[in-house]
């Protein structure tokens, strides 16, 4: 099957940054782009695709209590099931990460220090660490970027070859052309730093999972002039009931795929959950509230989740790994503030 032959209501998914990329002779199909702010990642090869679609079910499952685990969700772009396109390749439906701006600066940044998992042989180990030397002592590589240039209207990619050329000395330069130079830089970067230290947070109480190989996607808008406004975001915040987009997500997604779904009372209560984790705590007063939602609306210019789960590991452990990676990401974001 190829992209002719793929059902209407799909597309090629463009803002792919980093990952496998399928080649046009091996009649693949790649990521593609649903209608209703989803996107369907391919799933990977055998242990590695099951492991990944166990993991999004492991915490999007109805059944879930344990506080961790719905915290991480926030995390996590939405899970909504495996689907099959035509009855044949299976594909992870996943909230499009990058669907409400109209020109994504897009970053993947792979965690960790290992990117290897521990049933990874001596040769795929010493592959892992030839691609990236720097990794041991950064904990981090940028895997690939786009960022919009306002000026000509073009973006500019930026894949994994010409990351792996930033080592120790010059990350912070790849991260410093990832932000750009535009007005809201500061609140951009800032607003990534919170969503970092949330998820920095999280690692430190969790003794679930240990990640290898896995990304942290960050997103903001490239064209200033397209951004949600504070007061349109505000009505937002304060009105209970699913806009018509958060709906039509949740009719679509649901028509068509079969397993895994959260019920819609479900996944209406994890939305207004993580709403009032944010930004409604009737215990403030409208003051403090209106404050909170300033922060929040700014924070909303930014996309941050965590994404790619082919190598999650069980554990009983701190993920210092992973930990120890994300630290020094935020360290170096940091450094972008001193410039
Ligand atoms: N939920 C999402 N929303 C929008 N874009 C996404 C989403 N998930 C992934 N992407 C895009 O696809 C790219 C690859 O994603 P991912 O790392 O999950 O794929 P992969 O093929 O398993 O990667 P790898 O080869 O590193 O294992 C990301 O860098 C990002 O650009
Ligand atoms: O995009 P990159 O940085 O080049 O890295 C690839 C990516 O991390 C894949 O997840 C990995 O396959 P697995 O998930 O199957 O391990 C593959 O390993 P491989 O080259 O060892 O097959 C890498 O080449």
């Amino acid at each position: 099957m190829d992209y002719a032959t793929s059902p209407s209501h799909l597309k090629p998914f463009v803002h792919q940054v980093a990952g496998h990329i399928p080649h046009a002779e091996n009649n693949k199909l790649g990521f593609l782009e649903c209608s209703d702010s989803t996107v369907l990642k391919p799933a990977q090869k055998a242990e590695s695709g099951f492991r990944e679609s166990e993991f999004y079910r492991s915490v999007f499952d109805n059944s879930v209590e344990e506080r961790l685990v719905l915290q991480l969700r926030r995390h996590l772009p939405q899970y909504f099931g495996i689907q099959k396109i035509n009855g044949l390749a299976n594909y992870l439906k996943l909230e499009n990460v990058v669907s409400k701006f109209r020109k994504p600066c897009i970053m993947d940044i792979k965690i960790g220090r290992k990117t290897y998992d521990p049933s990874a042989n001596p040769v795929k180990i010493a592959r892992s660490v030839y691609k990236y030397p720097h990794n041991v002592r950064l904990g981090f590589q940028i895997s690939g970027m786009q960022v919009y240039d306002p000026e000509d209207g073009s973006y500019k990619t930026y894949d994994k070859q010409i990351c792996r050329n930033w080592g120790e000395e010059n990350i912070t330069n790849g991260l410093d052309i990832f932000f750009g130079n535009e007005k809201k830089r500061p609140e951009i970067i800032k607003s990534v730093l919170n969503k970092l230290r949330s998820i920095e947070d999280w690692f430190q109480n969790q003794r679930k999972f240990a990640f290898y190989s896995s990304s942290i996607l960050i997103v903001f808008e490239g064209d200033s002039t397209s951004v949600q406004t504070p007061k349109k975001l505000r009505r937002h915040l304060s009105r209970p009931p699913l806009t018509h987009r958060e709906s039509n997500v949740l009719t679509n997604a649901k028509s068509c795929i079969d397993v895994n779904c959260p019920t819609e009372r479900q996944w209406r209560g994890s939305f207004h959950r993580s709403l009032s984790e944010n930004a409604w705590n009737s215990n403030r007063t409208d003051d403090e509230n209106s404050k909170n939602n300033d922060e929040n609306n700014k924070d909303n210019d930014v996309e941050l989740k965590m994404i790619d789960f082919t190598h999650v590991w069980n554990t009983e452990q701190q993920d210092q790994n992973y930990l120890f990676g994300l630290q020094n990401v935020i360290h170096h974001v940091e450094l972008l503030l001193e410039r």
